[in-house]
């Protein structure tokens, strides 16, 4: 966990390198039960405080979440909605829905819409809601504003392993060819949260996850054998330290894991931005890190190879 100090305007980076430090104040212990899964232990090299000097950063936070007027479009016929309905290409782009479908023994209560939002030329905009109408400005702008803060970020945990500020954006391909892609997570009230769950236990498998979270409690991150809540922090960024940053870090760095709650009386909502590799891009442990000691613990592959395994929970 380190704080980004940005004067008054403060960007928090909560989940990253949770591994070897104390729980801070913002995650709070729960006592739910504990499903069998691995622990981190990895040794996380020490992350320095950035500035990050966007003074404009709490309105693009505001109105990136105000523009979830975006709720507008989840509370839209279902008919309606699967107009955006993904595509069967492949793409993780479009419309879908976990609403009552069983995941891992419990419920998911979620309904979702993802749409790249970087580079341009990624861009597909009938996967965009047409409501409300400043929904395209602020998520431009918001994508812009974001892609400062991560390539800020991947400077500083480059910078931590020891290694040239541009390392880890070069083992993803180059900052100019990062994609962004926007996921909106739509958990609305759940008659019994107990026999639910937003998104069952996972890890992202992008390189960092960025995500902007409403103010209802849902995110928990996993450490030592327990959840804990990541409390919301207004107008903060969420991040995640995705898979391709494990394994470009060849371990030193460690994928969080994490689940959603859901909530009986409230809708939460989340909006998380994977930032990854373009789909062609090999990615595997930087050779940097790599000696006779430290032998490579994750393969070399395509991007779009290693998104196809974990979609089908296939070994890498
Ligand atoms: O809703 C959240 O806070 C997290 C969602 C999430 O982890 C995901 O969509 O990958
Ligand atoms: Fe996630």
């Amino acid at each position: 966990m380190e704080v980004i100090d940005v004067g008054r305007h403060r960007e928090r980076v909560q989940s990253i390198a949770l591994s070897n430090q104390d729980m801070p104040a913002e995650f709070i212990r729960t006592e739910t039960e504990q499903p069998a899964l691995t622990t981190f232990n990895g040794a996380v090299p020490e992350i320095p405080v950035i500035d990050l000097g966007n003074p404009d950063h709490e309105r693009v936070v505001e109105e990136i979440a105000k523009a979830s007027g975006r709720k507008v479009f989840f509370e839209l016929d279902q008919s309606e909605k699967e107009e955006y309905a993904r595509d069967d290409n492949g793409s993780l782009e479009g419309y879908g829905t976990k609403l009552q479908k069983e995941v891992e023994g419990k419920k998911a209560w979620v309904d979702y819409l993802f749409h790249n939002v970087w580079p341009p030329s990624r861009i597909n905009y009938k996967f965009w809601p047409k409501n409300p109408p400043y929904y395209r400005k602020a998520n431009e702008e918001y994508a812009k504003h974001l892609k400062v803060v991560v390539e800020k970020l991947m400077k500083c945990l480059s910078e931590g392993l020891g290694l040239e500020e541009n390392a880890l954006i070069d083992g993803v391909g180059g900052e100019e060819v990062m994609e962004y892609l926007l996921k909106i997570n739509y958990y609305p009230p759940c008659p019994r949260p107990e026999v639910a769950l937003g998104v069952p236990p996972h890890t992202d498998m992008s390189a960092l996850t960025a995500l902007v979270p409403n103010d209802v409690q849902g995110l928990q991150v996993f450490k030592d054998d327990h959840w804990f809540d990541a409390k919301y922090i207004p107008n903060a960024i969420v991040v995640h330290i995705g898979d391709q940053i494990e394994i470009m870090s060849n371990g030193k760095y460690k994928s969080v894991l994490h689940r959603t709650t859901v909530n009986k009386e409230k809708t939460r909502m989340s909006w998380p931005v994977f930032c990854s590799p373009p789909p062609e891009n090999v990615v595997g442990p930087l050779p940097q890190l790599v000696n006779e000691e430290n032998p490579a613990k994750f393969k070399t592959k395509k991007y779009k190879d290693y998104e196809y395994c974990k979609l089908n929970k296939l070994p890498q």
